[in-house]
């Protein structure tokens, strides 16, 4: 999931090439190796979609540097010789252990999904949490798979302590902040015994603060200490306590307009955002649909589901707002309704979450609507010459305005003359026999 591009065939890139050689990096052993290219733009077009890029220019300064930077290239390192190599190996060493900690069992029984977008974001996380120590926040969504990915950091640290996960939503004011300090006995109504909080369950593993973004402004002044001083005092108590933890927290809401309004502290903000980590709603990872939908399915039913075209089709076409979780809760229904043997189909369906309706009716035809109104009439007790009459009245007025008033016109729209028109415009009456 690496390639080095070299920009010129040149004396150092063969070097390059030996020293990735040596350090297990072949050339031709894809993914990793170099590459040497003339024309490098499109080179990086062809390598983007699923590498990771990191280009080594051996000629004069690439002058689109940023240009690269912008289209996802991870670096672009000017040869300086041996430590340009020493730092190409070192990059190379670590996207090979992300690799292998993606590949283990555990990142891959946690998490579905083969998008670009999703095997970006955890390399990214992956990547983050093996090698960093600082908060990490997510960013996204209702449903798009935050807690799962702060499970994941805590899995990929392989840290033998808790992970503790605290709602922010939870949090209750008169509380103080019990839940994250614990509090003393007696610390207020109903503390009727001493009781630890999230920051000592958490001292040495994860802490995943959700919904971040809620946390009352007090709070969030006190968090700032503990992530600064690494100290705390229980609510009612006295005596200071230690703690260290790992801080993931998440949000849905955009903290950056929450600061502009004062409803999260800045200082906070930059003390947990070290390390943003993006989750993309469902809709701009289509390619994620289908598998995750049989991964739910299979989660729910025990056993691999088959899954009708039909059904498909339905599923792209719906929008899910609550993303990955109501996807989950769709396939656990649907699972629900299958029963016996074969794929699911559209009848296991939920019927909220069927189309409305089938396409409208074509439009009715002439023949039909003049067919219902002439039943209509009958029903009424109009008799034959009656309806003739009405018919002929109603045909005259639509021709003529069908034709801004001109009796020519509409004469020769209706197929009968002049004086026909002028005849029935005096009344019934005064145009017995003519035709109509
Ligand atoms: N990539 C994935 N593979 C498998 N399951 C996933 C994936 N992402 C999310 N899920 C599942 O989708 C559901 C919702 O995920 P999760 O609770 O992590 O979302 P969230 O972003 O924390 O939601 P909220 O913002 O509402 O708290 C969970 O059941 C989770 O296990």
């Amino acid at each position: 999931m690496a390639t080095v591009i070299g920009t010129s065939n040149s004396a150092e890139t063969a070097l390059l090439r030996q020293a990735l050689d040596e350090g297990g990096f072949a050339e031709g052993a894809d993914p990793y190796g170099v590459h040497v290219v003339d024309d490098l733009g499109a080179a990086v077009g062809r390598q983007m979609t699923d590498q990771r890029v990191i280009v080594v220019s051996c000629g004069r300064q690439s002058d689109g540097m940023w240009g690269l930077l912008a289209r996802g290239v991870e670096d672009v390192i000017s040869w300086t010789g041996e430590e340009t190599v020493r730092v190409v190996l070192a990059r190379l060493e670590r996207w090979r252990e992300v690799d292998r900690l993606l590949s283990a069992k555990l990142v891959a029984s946690l998490v579905h999904g083969r998008s670009t977008a999703m095997r970006r974001l955890l390399v990214d996380l992956v990547e983050l949490a093996a090698y960093g120590s600082g908060p990490i926040l997510l960013v996204g969504e209702t449903g798009t798979g935050k807690e799962l990915a702060a499970r994941l950091v805590h899995a990929v640290a392989e840290s033998s302590s808790s992970l503790v996960v605290v709602d922010c939503t939870t949090i209750v004011p008169s509380l103080s902040g019990s839940e994250l300090f614990g509090h003393e006995k007696g610390a207020f109504t109903g503390a009727d015994r001493a009781r630890a909080g999230a920051f000592a369950a958490a001292d040495g593993g994860t802490l995943f603060l959700d919904e971040i973004g809620e946390l009352p402004l007090d709070l969030q002044a006190e968090l700032l200490r503990v992530l600064q001083e690494g100290t705390y005092k229980r609510v009612g108590g006295d005596t200071w306590s230690r703690t260290r933890f790992r801080l993931v927290s998440a949000t849905n809401r955009d903290l950056e307009s929450e600061q502009r309004q004062g409803r999260f502290r800045s200082d906070l903000y930059h003390r947990i955002a070290s390390g943003v980590v993006r989750l993309p709603p469902l809709r701009e990872r289509a390619e994620d649909l289908e598998p995750l939908f049989e991964h739910f399915l299979a989660e729910a039913a025990g056993r691999h589901l088959d899954v009708s075209p039909s059904v498909v089709a339905l599923l792209r076409d719906r929008e899910f707002p609550g993303n990955l979780r109501e996807l989950r809760q769709l396939a656990y229904a649907v699972a629900a309704r299958h029963a016996g043997p074969g794929a699911v189909s559209p009848g296991d369906v939920p019927p909220g979450y069927r189309p409305a309706r089938e396409a409208p009716e074509p439009v009715a035809s002439s023949r039909r609507l003049l067919d219902l109104a002439v039943r209509a009439a009958l029903a009424e007790g109009l008799s034959l010459p009656e309806l003739k009459t009405v018919v002929g009245d109603v045909a005259v007025e639509a021709a003529l305005e069908e034709n801004e008033g001109s009796v020519r016109r509409a004469a020769a729209m209706l197929g009968v003359t002049d004086r026909a028109i002028q005849l029935r415009r005096k009344g019934p009456a005064a145009a017995p026999g003519v035709p109509l």
